[in-house]
């Protein structure tokens, strides 16, 4: 059986392999040359509307960029077709750049209305230029070869279409298996807490988006090589809608959906095209309708698409492993510089935001002395998760000045803020709920690596990767959480996602650590390990603020407190001084008992 359980998936590689050199007829070469074309083009989806959360409609325009450029190139100007892939694929980095940097900060359904703007104008382009043959296109191109061997015809382009295909799903797998991947997996509805973690969100995007691009003109390159014509139609904004729907039958998040996707699409599709017109005795698109239909049926009934199912099944025979833990020999990573004890590390001053008419942090200044643990309290409403988003750089605040390390921070995004050491958890935890304990974690090892996503692809960031895991399962362990680091972090109880969120901050190798609600869920036991380890913390150099409603917490853990009320500072004090404040008792038993 477990033999069974090795060999099969080399049998099936091996099967696709010598598929052209069996009698299998032309018709299903064909099919599956398309199905991988269309793969490569949902696999860009998967990426870019699956993780990243951006709906595209446009891709079928930069499959036609591919397409039509080496067209141009190879027919106009006699150039080989491998030139034409060279300059597709940098011609569609350049217009993809300039879309991204022109729609990509759009939010909303802006995003997705803006992607069928593009995709009509340049398709347009394509029917109306006299260079690019109006709407009967280029014909005659040459024919592809490769180390002498000629590869025109469907049966030998099938391997380089599987080839590409296959290697284009191993370099998506590995970016989301990486540093990059990691923040990638941010984008849709983590991006406060990668930018608190030091990553910059749009950068991101603009990878996914010109990532996705690349792989639409790759298979537009191959298209053109298998029809040696080419035309606006296939790359028309219909084709756009059908990636997209194909990426979202497959399983828009996985890799494997957008072959699942691009196969079951394209083999409905043809059965309907025939049937169809037979059934209602006329032709016309009809296929288009019942897809619609389908889409609709799927996004309500099963929005994760097949592959979840198919997953499921598979699992029967091959179990998930957790991530082999290959990290024991790897060295640490580098640590910053740590501030003296004593020195002035954090500088509030007359810090003050309104929302409107409300003003909910009240001209508030306080400082915090490296080696210190200050506690932030007051009743709720009091404006405390503001100073600290205001403090973080998530809030930009309306007059007041904030300086870290004796550097001015107010108005810095959050992520130059953790850039300079200043690490922070949320009053509402903030993860990735799909991905491992261990992973969430390791983001906030993400300013302490440097492999970007292309050795991501390449799977050259091994070595990194080890050193940050090793790293996420010390602070885990810090935490007493390194037996949960491989569960889906979504799978936690609320306590322990808290201390998950302080593992993450603590692998960011913070010189300030602001606590929002830690305690918060945990049970008592948990509590009082929470508070020996901040303890540990503080003993090794590291200053904490705290935001916490945990009276006993706060008072048996914390240096100084600073009491807020109505978004102004009420009193501040050591912790005896403020049990002691009847201001303090006024405003905790007037408003919360
Ligand atoms: N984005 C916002 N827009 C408008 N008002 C806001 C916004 N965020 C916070 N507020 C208001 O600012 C005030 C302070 O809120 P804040 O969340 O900072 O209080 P808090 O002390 O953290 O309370 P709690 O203990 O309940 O978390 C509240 O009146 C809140 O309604």
């Amino acid at each position: 059986m477990q033999m069974l359980r090795k060999i099969l998936p080399a049998a099936g590689l091996l099967l696709l392999a010598v598929l052209p050199l069996l009698p299998v007829p032309e018709f299903w070469i064909t099919q599956l040359n398309y199905i991988g074309m269309f793969a490569l083009v949902s696999l860009g989806l998967v990426l870019l509307t699956g993780v990243g959360g951006l709906t595209s409609f446009g891709q079928a325009a930069f499959v036609g960029l591919g397409a039509y450029t080496t067209a141009v190139l190879s027919t106009r100007w006699g150039l080989s077709p491998w030139v034409g892939l060279v300059a597709g694929i940098a011609i569609t980095i350049v217009v993809a750049l300039i879309l991204a940097w022109l729609t990509l900060r759009m939010s909303g359904h802006y995003l997705p209305l803006a992607t069928i703007a593009w995709a009509l104008s340049l398709n347009y382009t394509m029917g109306n230029m006299e260079f690019l043959g109006k709407y009967d296109g280029l014909q005659g191109l040459p024919s592809l070869s490769l180390l002498g061997m000629d590869l025109s015809g469907g049966r030998a382009l099938y391997g380089l279409i599987w080839v590409i295909a296959l290697l284009a799903a191993w370099g998506v797998k590995n970016l989301l298996d990486s540093r990059p991947g990691r923040a990638i997996r941010a984008l849709n509805g983590a991006t406060t807490m990668a930018e608190a973690m030091g990553v910059s969100t749009f950068r991101y995007k603009v990878v996914i988006f010109v990532l996705a691009a690349v792989l639409a003109a790759t298979s537009g390159w191959l298209y053109a090589q298998f029809q040696r014509s080419v035309n606006p139609s296939p790359f028309a904004l219909k084709m756009g809608i059908e990636y997209l729907f194909m990426a979202v039958v497959g399983g828009v998040g996985t890799v494997w959906g957008a072959f699942v996707g691009a196969g079951v699409v394209k083999l409905i599709e043809d059965q309907l095209k025939e049937l169809l017109p037979a059934l209602l005795g006329s032709s016309g698109n009809y296929e288009i309708i019942v897809l619609g239909v389908v889409l609709v049926l799927m996004l309500k009934y099963a929005p994760k698409g097949l592959w979840p199912f198919i997953e499921t099944a598979l699992r029967r025979w091959w179990p998930a492993v957790p991530r082999p833990r290959d990290w024991e020999g790897a060295a640490p990573l580098p640590l910053r510089d740590k501030p003296a004890p004593g020195e002035l590390l954090l500088d509030v001053d007359r810090l003050r935001k309104q929302f409107g008419g409300l003003v909910a942090v009240n001209d508030v200044s306080f400082q915090i002395r490296a080696g210190q643990i200050v506690g932030l309290i007051g009743p709720n409403g009091a404006g405390k998760s503001t100073t600290f988003n205001l403090v973080s750089g998530v809030l930009s605040s309306t007059s007041g000045q904030v300086s870290f390390r004796g550097q001015p921070v107010s108005g810095l995004a959050s992520r130059l803020i953790a850039r300079r050491g200043m690490s922070r958890t949320f009053q509402h935890v903030k993860m990735i709920a799909d991905m491992t304990v261990l992973e969430n974690v390791a983001l906030g090892g993400y300013l302490r690596g440097s492999s970007g996503s292309m050795r991501a692809m390449l799977r050259l960031d091994r070595q990194e990767e080890q050193r940050l895991f090793k790293e996420a399962e010390t602070q885990l362990r810090r935490i007493g959480m390194a037996e949960q680091m491989h569960e889906l972090a979504g799978n936690l109880a609320l306590g322990p996602q808290r201390l998950m969120e302080i593992a993450r901050a603590l692998c960011t190798d913070p010189a300030l650590l602001l606590l929002d609600e830690p305690a918060a869920g945990l049970r008592h036991k948990e509590k009082q390990a929470l508070g020996d380890v901040l303890r540990q913390l503080k003993q090794e150099g590291l200053s904490i603020l705290l935001v916490e409603h945990d009276m006993d917490f706060v008072m048996g853990l914390t240096d100084r407190i600073v009491v807020m009320e109505f978004g102004t500072k009420l009193i501040e004090g050591t912790p005896a001084e403020v049990q002691a404040s009847p201001e303090v008792r006024a405003a905790y038993l007037g408003t919360e008992h």
